[in-house]
């Protein structure tokens, strides 16, 4: 089998180290290759550099994290970002799409980047791995689902502003998102009839027009029109009263209207399992739900179970 591609993400947060524990715990059943600079691992890591991905087999693995060398401009400070490495990073996620994309890699997962220390360091255009990967694919329309056994989430708008979110919410984006969502539910999660809930977007889903209109004026409207379409979708629900259990188990996934309303109960229940899913790519990609962690880098303490949880979720599409 191919390996997984693991991209560095920022060399001063715990990419490196979940990295290196998450190869340690998969060696002997999933095959992956890290794509960085060796000086950005963890003193005493046992890593063999490869010159290709095909090099990265099971025997390489079992004895070494294969590396496939990616040379950044400096050594890296655990907590504190260099600028100068900023290209470099973002040149692994373009490394990494090109591996998968000419068949060399079977998935790719990512490990975190620090956005603002991208956009200081080297113009970073893109607010997220999200985009930039639906960028560097031709720019098809993708979607962010956040993903572990309790609980799907997908965040209708990502990256912006709780200001802009109001007008970024169309129907088109919604009616795009729940279809992305649909087929991503099919054919990467194996479910053959999703059940979707969808939220509103004020408190109380507006209650009857009292508290916002966008659930009256067009909301309800899209969701009714869509199950006609033949989808199975409950909503606009109260973003409040949708995540408790017995509400979890009447939907796989939930779609909510903006980032936090998506993300604070998937990390909320489940941050050490939470695993980033890109669904509408032409390729796999995972992540784990954490970010840079740059309070702990270094120290030996960050927890590399979102990220074995990611390499195992992006085998398993893989191999679906
Ligand atoms: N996939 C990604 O690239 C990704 C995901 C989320 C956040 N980010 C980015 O990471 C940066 C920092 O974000 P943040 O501070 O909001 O979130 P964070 O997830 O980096 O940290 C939040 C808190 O959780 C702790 N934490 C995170 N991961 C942990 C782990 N594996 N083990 C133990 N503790 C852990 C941190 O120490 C911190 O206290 C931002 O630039 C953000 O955009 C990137
Ligand atoms: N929005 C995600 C989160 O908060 O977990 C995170 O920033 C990752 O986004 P990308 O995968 O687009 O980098």
């Amino acid at each position: 089998m191919k390996p997984i591609v693991v991209t560095c993400g920022e060399p001063a947060g715990i990419g490196p180290e979940i990295a290196a524990h998450a190869w340690a715990a998969l060696a002997d059943s999933i095959p992956m290759l890290w794509l960085g600079d060796p000086r950005h691992l963890p003193a005493g890591v046992p890593f063999e550099v490869v010159h290709s991905a095909a090099q990265a087999t099971q025997q390489v693995s079992a004895r070494a994290l294969p590396v496939l060398e990616h040379r950044f401009a400096a050594t890296a400070t655990t907590g504190i970002p260099t600028a100068a490495n900023a290209q470099g990073v973002i040149d692994v996620i373009a490394r990494a799409v090109d591996l998968v994309q000419s068949d060399q890699a079977a998935a790719i997962c990512t490990a975190p980047i620090h956005k603002k220390a991208l956009k200081d360091g080297a113009n970073f255009a893109y607010p997220g791995h999200t985009e930039y990967l639906a960028a560097l694919a031709g720019g098809c329309d993708v979607v962010m689902m956040l993903a572990s056994e309790q609980l799907r989430v997908v965040p209708a708008t990502i990256h912006i502003a709780l200001s802009d979110v109001p007008t970024a919410l169309t129907p088109e984006v919604l009616r795009r998102t729940i279809e992305i969502t649909h087929t991503g539910l099919q054919k990467q999660f194996g479910i053959a009839q999703p059940r979707i809930a969808i939220s509103g977007l004020n408190p109380h889903a507006g209650e009857g027009g009292a508290m916002g209109i966008e659930e009256l004026s067009w909301i309800a409207g899209l969701i009714s029109q869509m199950q006609t379409e033949g989808y199975a979708l409950q909503g606009p629900m109260p973003a409040d009263t949708m995540f408790h259990a017995a509400a979890r188990a009447r939907y796989d996934a939930a779609i909510a209207m903006y980032h936090d309303q998506a993300l604070i109960p998937i990390k909320t229940l489940d941050f050490d399992l939470g695993v980033n899913v890109t669904l509408g790519l032409p390729f796999i990609r995972t992540s784990p739900d954490h970010g840079t962690a740059f309070d702990i880098a270094g120290q030996g303490i960050a927890n590399p179970s979102s990220m074995i949880e990611a390499i195992r979720l992006a085998h398993k599409m893989a191999t679906r």
